[in-house]
């Protein structure tokens, strides 16, 4: 038999809180008073419900470097962030450029079962930055593969990238660039700016990740074809994605939690925990990226969830990995940085975390409002129980979280997965 569940009490967005019953995978009923009728009780009273989350950019490390997490504890810590859907990065070792290790990935997430995984091709062999990989091949794989980035480096070459948008667009795909001019950006460590010249870290100069940005909405524009950009860091990014979206090219943008809360004052402390790609940045950055997310300017938010294994993490600076764990934070983070300061109310929460992130990885089943018909995709969310992060309680095989004993305002509750619970009470399933 398949599961059931009343949800009794949920808040839906915008409206006064219902009864919410879900059966044979999809949402049953909306209304006062729902009847049980055998069904699972679960008290959501003064919970938020919200369509189940889409993260466009996680990195499971599955095949290649499960030391640092496999695609089964990087879903299992999705579902707990609330996600019922991920997009897998194709920085693994092989890297994801062929329909073979595609399906592989793609498998292994459907194995786990916890959340739907959905492989994000390379664009170039090997991520090489050289030759473009077997896009078409990918897209016809049992994976479906639509998105498509050598995440973690740029796709430089001007040519390449242009090849690239003309080959996605005969099936509807886009390219995600990580946008970082590699020249501009040798040995850079953080944000450049007065703290770097301080600190005597090699910095990362905004006009890297600008000159990137402004070069393929243009070639995206000019090819007619779609560009998603990674990891928005820099009020100046904003600009330009203003500016091309006011003209009508078919740009997309996602920030990350971190992004949207932390600054780069908190290198001074030489933890490479804040050590990051893109770098944090300044407080100004920070203001506009949020203004950015609150109007629209940038689509959606993604974790960039990048697990990295204690050596890798608990070195001097200048050795360690660049990255930081965020599927399980994701959520709470947002709170704080957006509806907690009245730029969003949860609606906007939704569509940015879950409905346009769907829409621009093409994932269909995910991203709907909780309607009558629609698949349960769902996440019951707690914004007023505080908690502190541990970075040993979590299901990821990693602890590079950068909030350790920080406080997040509230908490995922239960997870569903085309009606299933994948979390409930808090707990994994
Ligand atoms: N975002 C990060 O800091 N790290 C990413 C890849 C990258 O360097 O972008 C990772 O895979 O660890």
């Amino acid at each position: 038999m398949s599961e059931s569940y009343l949800l009794r009490g949920a808040k839906p967005l915008g409206g006064e809180p219902a009864d919410v019953l879900v059966r044979d995978g999809a949402v049953a009923a909306i209304g006062p008073k729902v009847p049980a009728k055998g069904a699972e009780v679960v008290d959501a009273d003064g919970l938020v419900l919200l369509p189940g989350l889409v993260d466009l950019h996680t990195h499971l490390r599955e095949p290649g470097r499960e030391d640092a997490e496999t695609v089964e504890s990087g879903t299992v810590a999705a579902t707990l962030g609330g996600y019922t859907a991920v997009c897998a990065m194709p920085n693994t070792d092989p890297a994801t450029d062929t329909a073979g290790v595609v399906e592989q990935v793609y498998r292994l997430g459907q194995e786990a079962g916890r959340c739907d995984v959905q492989p994000i091709g390379a664009v170039t062999v090997g991520r090489a930055g050289t030759q473009l990989a077997e896009l078409g091949a990918m897209a016809d794989s049992a994976a479906q593969v639509r998105m498509f980035s050598d995440d973690g480096d740029c796709v430089s070459d001007a040519v390449l990238m242009r090849r690239a948008l003309e080959y996605v667009k005969a099936f509807d795909g886009v390219i995600a660039q990580h946008a970082q001019e590699p020249r501009l950006t040798e040995g850079a460590q953080m944000n450049e700016g007065a703290l770097s010249g301080v600190l005597g870290l090699r910095g990362w100069p905004a006009v890297a990740e600008e000159a990137i940005i402004a070069r393929d909405v243009l070639l995206a524009a000019h090819v007619g074809s779609r560009v998603h950009i990674c990891h928005v860091s820099t009020a100046g990014s904003v600009e330009i994605l203003r500016w091309a979206k006011s003209r009508g090219y078919p740009v997309t943008a996602e920030v990350t939690p971190h992004h949207l809360l932390l600054t780069e004052d908190l290198v001074a402390s030489y933890d490479p925990i804040y050590k990051v790609n893109p770098p944090l940045r300044s407080e100004d950055d920070v203001a506009a990226l949020r203004a950015a997310l609150a109007d629209g300017t940038i689509d959606a938010v993604a974790t960039d969830h990048a697990p990295h294994p204690v050596e890798d993490k608990e070195c001097e600076w200048l050795a360690a990995a660049m990255g930081m764990t965020g599927l399980e934070t994701a959520l709470p983070v947002v709170q704080q940085a957006m509806v907690d300061t009245g730029l969003l109310d949860w609606a906007g929460v939704a569509d940015r975390m879950s409905v346009w992130p769907a829409r621009i990885g093409r994932l269909a089943g995910h991203g709907h409002a909780p309607e009558v018909g629609a698949p349960a995709n769902l996440t019951l969310y707690d914004p007023s129980t505080p908690w502190t992060v541990d970075p040993a309680d979590t299901a990821s095989r990693s602890r590079n979280t950068p909030y350790a004993g920080r406080t997040l305002p509230g908490r995922v509750v239960a997870t569903f997965l085309r009606g299933r619970a994948t979390v409930l009470s808090g707990k994994p399933q």
